[in-house]
């Protein structure tokens, strides 16, 4: 990209700056350190990027046109400038009514989308009155039993107008049979339904741990979402692929990315093993990243993560529909960065985290609530939270050109590292055998624990500055004012899901669960007969048991 004589001059005058200005300031004064390293330590930073850094950069390819491979700068021609991010709070109260609340209130105040967050009990496929679900009901999110909840959830909310995210991962396919149940209750046609099931089994196995079934079934479970999708309700997004938790669990920003397009690698297998068609399905999967701290190190992530997905689509998988070489995301404020310590620090933690995804190209984000690590975030800091994003996008400049760290040496050094470390773990991952393998061997998780140890030791060492939690401290009680969970609604839940079961029509249900087991035996779509179960009333823990009966559980460590 550079002219060889200018470089060569810059590399002189570059060498001789380090031996002199630079050099002199060095050793009279010395640095703060002895060596700078990105966040996450991957990568050594250097004093200074020049030309240099980038000398072997060929501007179309390796950064190339909004809108145009391989990505780079950004997946749409216009990005931020012709719309912004949705805004989409990751929202679940306890009750269906009390959802419905807390997603009216965020519409109100100008959430672009909603992203709904399940209790544990219907995220491990159980009912409210099930004994394992006791004690959990409504706890970290909504307690869906039947269609009825989500009729409670979505009421008053037009399912054409918003796009639902749901974070529902082993018994994804039957709330997705809810959405679309819903959709065509409000006579809302399939087409233009909008939206994403996490649906990502590949990271509970790795990061996140509420899996149900063995990796085969849950494999033929999620290609059968695939499919039907492609048919049926072509605009949602069928997977949300996840480097989120495994960013939590203490990855890297490089192990991030490498395992979360190992587990979207491992995916697309599945459905051409399916016998389905790349382009047919490729164009909706999406993908789920974290932001931390490190603003440069995670734009950077993001503009690697787009380039990467891009080749792996074009040369892996001969995709040659252009959205299936789009690598669309939604990001995360960094949970695990929120310190209980001096909590109000986290707003301005989760303004520089959501500053790097909308620089690095984010689709969607959701800003961490600055009590969000301790409880269901409180309305008044969702709101700051939401607010944050607001003032990002309509004050900070942030959003008004496309990609503006593109030609920072420093930002597209970072973008190189990550992606030439993040193919150096493909590459491992394949010699393990491909992700699956690899995961069910615990390397993986290994090679997570092992940073994660690290980092650890650094922070008790003191080696790691957490503001207010090893330096800057102060002798307070903490203030806050944390959302609680009303002990009483959890018989209020039993009570609800068992007039549901009374009212409902018994034989159609039992029709409808025998036709979702013979789809499970058989080699017929799944998806169909749950729509016809969630639509006779069936619970989420009727038609979990079906698979469960005919898949088996999955335990670890075979
Ligand atoms: C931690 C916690 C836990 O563990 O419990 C969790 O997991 S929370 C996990 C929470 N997860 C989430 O919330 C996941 C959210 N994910 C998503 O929303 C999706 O997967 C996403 C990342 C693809 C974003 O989808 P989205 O609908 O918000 O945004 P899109 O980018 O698809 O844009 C919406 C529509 O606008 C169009 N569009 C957007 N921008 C432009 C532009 N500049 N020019 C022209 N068109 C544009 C798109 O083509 C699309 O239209 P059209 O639709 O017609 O193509």
């Amino acid at each position: 990209m550079y002219d060889p004589e200018e470089l060569a001059e810059i590399r002189e005058a570059k060498e001789s700056w380090e031996e002199g200005t630079y050099g002199d300031t060095v050793d009279r004064f010395g640095e703060r350190e002895e060596e700078f390293t990105t966040d996450t330590g991957g990568q050594s930073v250097d004093p200074l990027y020049t030309p240099a850094d980038v000398a072997d950069h060929d501007y179309r390819e390796d950064a190339g046109f909004p809108g145009e491979e391989p990505y780079t700068r950004g997946v749409y021609s216009t990005m931020h400038r012709g719309r912004l991010w949705t805004m989409r709070q990751y929202a679940g109260m306890g009750t269906a009514a009390e959802t419905n609340e807390r997603f009216r209130y965020l519409i109100d105040e100008g959430s672009s989308g909603l992203s709904m967050a399940f209790d544990l009990p219907t995220q491990m496929g159980y009912d409210s009155d099930a004994a394992m679900a006791e004690g959990e009901v409504g706890r970290s999110g909504v307690a869906i039993d039947t269609l009825d909840d989500f009729e409670t959830v979505f009421s008053g909310i037009p399912l054409d107008e918003v796009s639902t995210s749901m974070t529902i991962n082993a018994p994804a396919a039957v709330l997705l049979a809810m959405y679309v149940a819903m959709g065509d209750q409000q006579g809302v046609p399939r087409s233009e339904l909008r939206g994403t099931i996490q649906n990502d089994i590949m990271k509970e196995y790795v990061a996140r741990n509420l899996y149900i079934y063995p990796p085969e079934p849950s494999m033929r479970l999620i290609t059968d979402i695939f499919a039907f999708c492609a048919e049926e309700v072509p605009g949602f997004n069928t997977i949300s692929i996840s480097g989120y938790h495994i960013r939590e669990a203490g990855s890297t920003a490089a192990q991030e990315v490498a395992f979360t397009l190992a587990n979207g690698i491992e995916y697309v297998e599945a459905a051409l093993d399916a016998g389905l068609d790349v382009d047919e399905f490729a164009p909706q999967l999406s993908f789920f990243f974290n932001a931390h701290n490190n603003v440069f190190e995670e734009a950077a992530k993001f503009r690697a993560a787009r380039r990467m997905w891009a080749q792996i689509m074009d040369e892996r998988f001969d995709a040659t529909d252009p959205k299936s070489k789009q690598l669309k995301f939604h990001t995360q404020t960094g949970g695990s960065t929120l310190t209980a310590q001096q909590i109000e620090n986290n707003v301005v933690r989760v303004a520089y985290q959501a500053l790097a995804a909308v620089l690095g190209g984010t689709q969607s984000l959701h800003t961490n609530g600055k009590d969000e690590a301790l409880a269901l975030p409180t309305e008044k800091s969702v709101r700051t939270a939401l607010r944050t994003q607001q003032i990002l996008a309509h004050e900070s400049g942030a959003a008004d050109t496309i990609d503006p760290l593109a030609g920072s040496y420093y930002v597209e050094s970072l973008t190189d590292g990550i992606e030439e470390e993040a193919f150096e773990i493909l590459a491992e991952i394949d010699r393990r055998g491909g992700a699956l393998e690899a995961v069910e061997s615990q390397w993986v998780q290994r090679q997570i624990q092992d940073v994660a140890f690290e980092r650890q030791r650094e922070i008790e060492e003191g080696e790691r500055v957490i503001v207010g939690v090893n330096e800057f401290r102060v002798d307070e009680e903490p203030e806050m004012d944390l959302e609680e969970v009303d002990p009483e609604q959890e018989a209020e839940q039993r009570e609800r899901l068992e007039g549901v079961k009374a009212g409902r029509d018994d034989e159609a249900v039992e029709a409808a669960l025998a036709a979702v087991r013979e789809a499970a035996r058989g080699g017929e779509n799944v998806m169909p007969p749950i729509v016809d179960a969630v639509k006779a009333y069936a619970t989420v823990q009727e038609v979990s048991d079906v698979f469960r009966e005919e898949f088996g559980e999955y335990s670890p460590g075979r």
